[in-house]
């Protein structure tokens, strides 16, 4: 029991400030109350969602995964972190090796939670929001990259959760979110359950710290 109250204020204290960890508390009560896998990892990702203005139009960048988890989905760029990366350092690294791309700005603006009902991992992604750049982004291995203009996202060949936090991050919001997939998750691409808390304008917004925590449950 004291190892997971260890484990459990070291999962709360990477948290944004304002939020004071109620997503944490829910999925913690849904792992008990639904007899579903409890949360047993969490494992750090950072996701960066490019701007720009085209012809007068508002337009966001998204590749096609190539390979690996989400082959097949439009998305943003980011992945998992290299060893003692900050979470910027992260974004900034998986986007210039996913695109060619480096920001002249670039933000911290979100935070989305996945749980899996046939899994006892909870995916922690760290989401940034990017402009200025100098050039073209270039295809990769990992990532074809296409501008689509904001009202014409292609939600249908994308993440579920993205059709419910995705309209809101075009809108400017921060927020902290959380998305329940049903078992398959990548496969069944099917959001059960999903929550979005915005972050009042007032916070101080910085990253949290990634770190890599594991919760036992009690
Ligand atoms: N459900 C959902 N919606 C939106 N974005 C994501 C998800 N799940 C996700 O994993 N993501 C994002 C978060 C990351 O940006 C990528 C996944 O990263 P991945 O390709 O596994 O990590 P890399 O480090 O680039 O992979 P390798 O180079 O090691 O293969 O998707």
């Amino acid at each position: 029991m004291a190892a997971y109250a260890d484990a459990r204020a070291a999962a709360n204290s990477v948290l944004p400030l304002a939020t004071d960890a109620p997503l944490y508390d829910k999925i913690r009560r849904r792992t008990r109350e639904d007899g579903v896998e409890a949360i047993g990892s969490i494992k750090d990702y950072t996701l960066v969602e490019c701007f720009r203005t085209h012809e007068g139009k508002r337009q966001l960048l998204l590749g096609m995964k190539k390979r690996g988890f989400g082959v097949g989905k439009w998305n943003g760029f980011g992945g998992k972190f290299d060893a003692g990366e900050t979470v910027r350092d992260c974004a900034l690294r998986e986007l210039e090796e996913e695109s060619g791309l480096v920001p002249e700005r670039m933000e911290w603006r979100a935070q989305l939670l996945f749980t899996f009902r046939d899994s006892g991992k909870l995916m922690r992604v760290h989401v940034f929001a990017a402009e200025g750049f100098a050039g073209e982004p270039v295809e990769t291995e990992e990532m074809a990259p296409r501008w689509f203009d904001v009202d014409a996202i292609p939600y249908a060949e994308m993440w579920h959760d993205d059709t419910f936090w995705l309209p809101r991050f075009l809108a400017g919001e921060r927020f902290e979110g959380w998305f329940d997939y049903a078992a398959g998750g990548e496969a069944t691409n099917r959001v059960l359950a999903h929550e979005v808390v915005p972050l009042p304008s007032s916070t101080p917004l910085k990253p949290p710290r990634a770190d890599r925590n594991f919760i036992s449950p009690p």
